[in-house]
Parts: C-alpha cells; sequence; structure tokens
C-alpha cells in the first residue's frame, strides 16, 4: 500500500489521514459496495467532529497544567468556616457567600477528582441489617446490557431458599467469576427474594436495566473448573426449548437442526448439558437435552413414529436395484422384482440423538471416502452416477455385482457381473459379504463389501447407491462414507422436467421401459419423505434434482469438498 501521508512525522493529524483514506483505499477495494461503504464511514460528519475533538484534546494534554493542589474543596470549606467569624468586610462576605454555593462547591470537587485522577465509581454503602450471617454475604454488582445473565434458579426444596442452579459457560455471570453453582440468593436491587418463586425472580431480573445488585451468601465452592472441554458432537436430530416442557429456563436453551454441530462446555448435569453451535461467535453455552436424557425420550415417543412407518406401504421403493441395475419394477404387477430381505420395512435406526465428531480431512495419498447416493426409486442416482462417470471415468468407478445366474453369450466374468454358483452365493451371504443382496427369478444378485474395496484400492472415488437401511453397516472408518440424499422436486416440477424421461429397465430387461405416471411421482415424493424422516440424520448433503445439469455440478462441486476440504465425521472413524 503507498505511504497515507500528505505531509510528514507529527504533522499528520488523525483528521488529514481521514480525508485522503477513501482515495488512497479505492485501488485495494474491488466491490463497489465496498468502496461506498468506505466512503461514508470516512466521510461521516460526527466521526470527523470526534476526530477534531480527539485531537484538540491530544494537544491539550500536551500542555496540560499540573494541578496545584487535590484537595481544593476541603481547603475552600475551612477558609469558609475561618472567615465566618470574621468582622465582615464586603469582600469577606463576598467570598463566603461564593464558596457556600453549591455550583462553586461541585466544581471544586470535580476539580479534586480530576486532579486525583480517581474516577472509579463509588460502591453503595453495605446495608445495615446483615446479621450474624455478615461475614459470609456477598454483595455483587452486575452491569446487565441486553445480553441475559446467563444463570438458572432453583427453590431449595427443604429450606425454600432461592439457589443458583446453573452458571451457563461463557455468560455474563460467568465471565463476571463472581456468581457461582449453589449461592444463595437474598436479594435483588434490594428486594428480598426468600419469600419469591423462581418465576417471580426472573421476572425482577428481566425489568432490571443497567446495574443490577445481588445479596447472596456463598455456597460450597464449586470444584476447580476443568479446561474449556473440546468435545464435539453432530446433532442428529432437531430441538427447539421453546416447545420443550422439560427445560428448566426456556430462555437459557439453545436451539438447534438436525446436522449442526455442537460443542459441548460441560456434562456436569446428568439432564442437560451446556453447549455452544461450533463458529459461533457468542460465546455464552445453552442447554441442550444430554444424550441420555433425550435417548429416553424418544424410547417413549417411538413406538407411535415407528407405527406411522410401517403402516405406510413401503414396498415399492424396498425393492433390490441401484447397484445391481437391474429392472425397477414388474410391468404387469407393477412391483419391485426383487424383495430385499431386510428391506420390506425400515428397520429402527439407532435412536438419533447425538454422535461425536472430529474434523477430518483427506491427506494425499489416503484412499478416497465412499461416496454412497441414496434415493428414492427414478429420482436419478443412476444418471447422476452415469455423468460422474463420464466426465472424469479415471477418477470415479463403480462396484461390479455379483450374481448366481448363468453367464450369457457376450458376457465375461468380472466385467457385467462376478458370476458365482448358487451354494457360493448362500455361503457369502451367511458370512456377511454383502451390503444388500436380493432374489430375482430364483438367481441371487448382491453387492460385496470387496467389489468396493476392490474400487478404493484402485486409488478411484467409489460410486455406490444402495436402500439406505445399509448406511449402518457402510459407517466405518474404513469406508468413511459420505452419504448423498438425491430428493425429488415438486410434483408439478417432475411432471416438467420428467416429460421425456423413460423409466429405464436394468440390463437383464433390456426391452422394457416406459413413461413415468403420475403414481410413479406421487410414490417418489412419499418414499424421499420417509427415507429422509427416518435416515435424514446419517445424510451428509441433500441434492434436489430438479434440473439435471444443476443437481450434477451440485454433487460434483461437494465430492471436490470431499476430497479437498475439512469435515466432520464420526470420532470413532479417525481412531483405527
Ligand atoms: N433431473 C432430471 N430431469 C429429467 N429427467 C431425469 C432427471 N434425472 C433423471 N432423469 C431421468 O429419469 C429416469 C430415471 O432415472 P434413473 O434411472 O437415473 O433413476 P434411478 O434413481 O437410478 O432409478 P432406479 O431406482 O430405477 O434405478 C431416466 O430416464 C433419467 O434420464
Amino acid at each position: 500500500m503507498p505511504a497515507l501521508s500528505t505531509r510528514t512525522g507529527s504533522e499528520i493529524g488523525l483528521y488529514e489521514l481521514l480525508s485522503v483514506l477513501p482515495s488512497q483505499l479505492q485501488p485495494h477495494v474491488e466491490s463497489a459496495d465496498d468502496r461506498s461503504f468506505l466512503h461514508a464511514m470516512f466521510g461521516e460528519r460526527s466521526l470527523h467532529s470526534l476526530v477534531k475533538i480527539h485531537e484538540k484534546l491530544q494537544c491539550y494534554e500536551d500542555r496540560a497544567p499540573t494541578p496545584v493542589l487535590d484537595s481544593a474543596g476541603s481547603l475552600a470549606q475551612n477558609l469558609t468556616e475561618e472567615l465566618q467569624g470574621r468582622s465582615a468586610s464586603n469582600e469577606i462576605r463576598e467570598l463566603v457567600k461564593l464558596l457556600s454555593k453549591p455550583h462553586v462547591k461541585s466544581l471544586l470537587s470535580v476539580h479534586d477528582t480530576v486532579a486525583r485522577k480517581s474516577y472509579d465509581p463509588e460502591l453503595p454503602p453495605l446495608p445495615d441489617d446483615i446479621d450474624d450471617e455478615e461475614d459470609s454475604v456477598k454483595i455483587i454488582r452486575l452491569v446487565k446490557n441486553k445480553e441475559p445473565l446467563g444463570a438458572t434458579i432453583k427453590k431449595d426444596e427443604c429450606s425454600g431458599a432461592i439457589i443458583v442452579a446453573r452458571i451457563m459457560r461463557g455468560g455474563a455471570a460467568d465471565r463476571s467469576g463472581l456468581i457461582h453453582v449453589g449461592d444463595e440468593l437474598k436479594e435483588v436491587n434490594g428486594i428480598p427474594v426468600d419469600d419469591k418463586k423462581p418465576e417471580e425472580v426472573i421476572r425482577i431480573l428481566s425489568q432490571s436495566q443497567g446495574a443490577i445488585t445481588f445479596k447472596v451468601v456463598p455456597g460450597i465452592k464449586e470444584e476447580a473448573q476443568s479446561k474449556e472441554p473440546k468435545m464435539f458432537v453432530k446433532a442428529l436430530f432437531d430441538y427447539n426449548p421453546a416447545d420443550d416442557k422439560a427445560i428448566p429456563c426456556k430462555e437459557a436453551g439453545l436451539a438447534f437442526k438436525k446436522g449442526d454441530i455442537l460443542q459441548v462446555m460441560s456434562q456436569d448435569d446428568a439432564t442437560w448439558w451446556q453447549a455452544k453451535l461450533e463458529g459461533d461467535g457468542n460465546p455464552r453455552a445453552g442447554l441442550i437435552p444430554s444424550k441420555h436424557f433425550q435417548e429416553r425420550r424418544f424410547a417413549v415417543w417411538k413406538p407411535t413414529t415407528v407405527t406411522t412407518l410401517q403402516r405406510t406401504p413401503s414396498k415399492r421403493f424396498s425393492g433390490l436395484r441401484r447397484s445391481f441395475r437391474l429392472s425397477r419394477r414388474d410391468k404387469k404387477t407393477n412391483k419391485s422384482m426383487y424383495e430385499c430381505k431386510r428391506s420390506d420395512q425400515y428397520d429402527t435406526a439407532d435412536v438419533p440423538t447425538y454422535e461425536e465428531v472430529t474434523t477430518y480431512r483427506r491427506k494425499h495419498g489416503d484412499r478416497h471416502r465412499l461416496v454412497v447416493l441414496v434415493g428414492p426409486t427414478g429420482v436419478g442416482l443412476n444418471e447422476l452416477k452415469r455423468k460422474l462417470l463420464i466426465s472424469d471415468p479415471q477418477h470415479f468407478s463403480v462396484t461390479i455385482p455379483h450374481t448366481s445366474r448363468s453367464k450369457k453369450h457376450l458376457e465375461s466374468d468380472g466385467v457385467e457381473y462376478h458370476f458365482i454358483s448358487k451354494h457360493l452365493f448362500e455361503a457369502d451371504i451367511q458370512n456377511s459379504k454383502f451390503i444388500e443382496q436380493g432374489e430375482y427369478k430364483g438367481n441371487y444378485y448382491g453387492t460385496s463389501f470387496d467389489s468396493v474395496r476392490s474400487v478404493l484400492s484402485k486409488n478411484k472415488v467409489c460410486l455406490l447407491d444402495v436402500q439406505p437401511h445399509t448406511l449402518r453397516h457402510l459407517r466405518t472408518a474404513e469406508f468413511k462414507p459420505y452419504v448423498v440424499f438425491v430428493k425429488p422436486p415438486s410434483i408439478e416440477r417432475l411432471r416438467e422436467t420428467r416429460r421425456n424421461a423413460k423409466v429405464i429397465s436394468g440390463k437383464d430387461d433390456k426391452n422394457s421401459s416406459k413413461s413415468f405416471s403420475e403414481e410413479d411421482f406421487q410414490e417418489m415424493i412419499s418414499a424421499s419423505q420417509m427415507m429422509e424422516n427416518q435416515y435424514g440424520h446419517l445424510f451428509e448433503k441433500v441434492i434436489v434434482n430438479d434440473d439435471l445439469t444443476v443437481a450434477f455440478n451440485e454433487l460434483k462441486q461437494a465430492l471436490r469438498k470431499v476430497e479437498t476440504e475439512t469435515h466432520w465425521v464420526p470420532i470413532s472413524w479417525t481412531h483405527s
């Protein structure tokens, strides 16, 4: 940057510096918005006035006289008393009158304060009515701005006293270091609170502005605070304290959404943890239900949720397809042709509350993370996979499925399929070699874990589309799956965008293809909603496949970021 001087050395005043700043900064600011912001800021009249005042004070400070004495007030007082006894000349009477005037007294008092440079405020005198507990009572004065105090209170069941129940980490009370858990609140702003309910005390507090004076009896000293905890968890459910009847103080609660990363600041309380949203500048923690507590609540709520899901017909999209790329459905019955043993209905996923996470960035030379695409039938998973493969065949690859059917003319083992015997296939199923498998016309088809390993070992990105219930088997340190949920757009957009699209059948049923029906669209949307409800907490990225090119570009960009940027992953994936 060029020197900002128009003159040299001490001659440059701040005011002049301000005047030249906009033109000097101009070449370094690209955006027009930023330029006009800078102009407005540096041209602001009040800023110029302030700077002028600052400069004047600065000059004055250089020539400031030192005070002759710092007790002019008491000198004047003594003088007045002495002179009052004397025979009065006009001059003396006038002087006594002058020195007795309140304005002059105040002026001298201000003079003395300035001369002594004693600017600290005087604390209010201690109340006189302090009894035998005197030495254990603390008077605390906090200045409250708009920020809440960051403490919760409760009524002690036995004594009826109002006790500080919690201090929110990083909040105003915590930062002051003056109020502690267990302290008994006696008065707020001179109002006794012994006989009040916690809600009434909270009302008094919320109505107080500026300085608040607390009279407290300190509780037993808290354990020395541990260092700032560094546990991060990914929220697997949405939470809004305003809707939570159990939370002790709604205002102290922290709202979050599924997928948010939370830094847990305290787990001292078994039911209510304290946490901050990761990356949030606000240092104050908020209350969130603890993992254990939330799991218990979910366990109570769960039965209804599961029943609803199970009642909804899920057969259509439960069929085995995707990686095998066989046929989507039977043309005559319009039903899924492959019934995957486990996928007929959603299994009850682990109770989703929080998952401990840490940051992970793929190092050069590390294996790629497995890319898993999930979505309802017909949403476009294969289309997206196909486009990725075409865009960079050296970089992306897919698995080769296994089948027990016999090899056809022109097919080669390990190209279209790995052809194995029915007996071996059954043994492999027993040995959990398959991510998913199913039966069609008396033959088995399946995708093995080894087929994924084979792609990854060639240092390629493996693209896999599976039923969402298999995700639990893929979420391991070895695969570190990046799960992308491909979602259909609105039904109106499906009608528009899929006008010329065909429900494509697989390799084994080459001739069957038909246009999407209205029922297909409705089914796609309801299947998508159910998948999101049940497995949404496992999706790292959601892409709406409205315009295919837009969806593809979004996917490609996300996959590039997975390879180059830091992501949050379960902590267990980094401990292998
Ligand atoms: N965004 C889109 N706009 C228009 N047509 C699309 C779009 N995405 C996919 N299609 C078309 O929809 C049809 C179904 O897509 P695709 O076969 O990729 O779905 P799928 O999710 O793999 O389904 P399946 O579960 O049957 O394998 C294809 O004809 C495809 O070209």
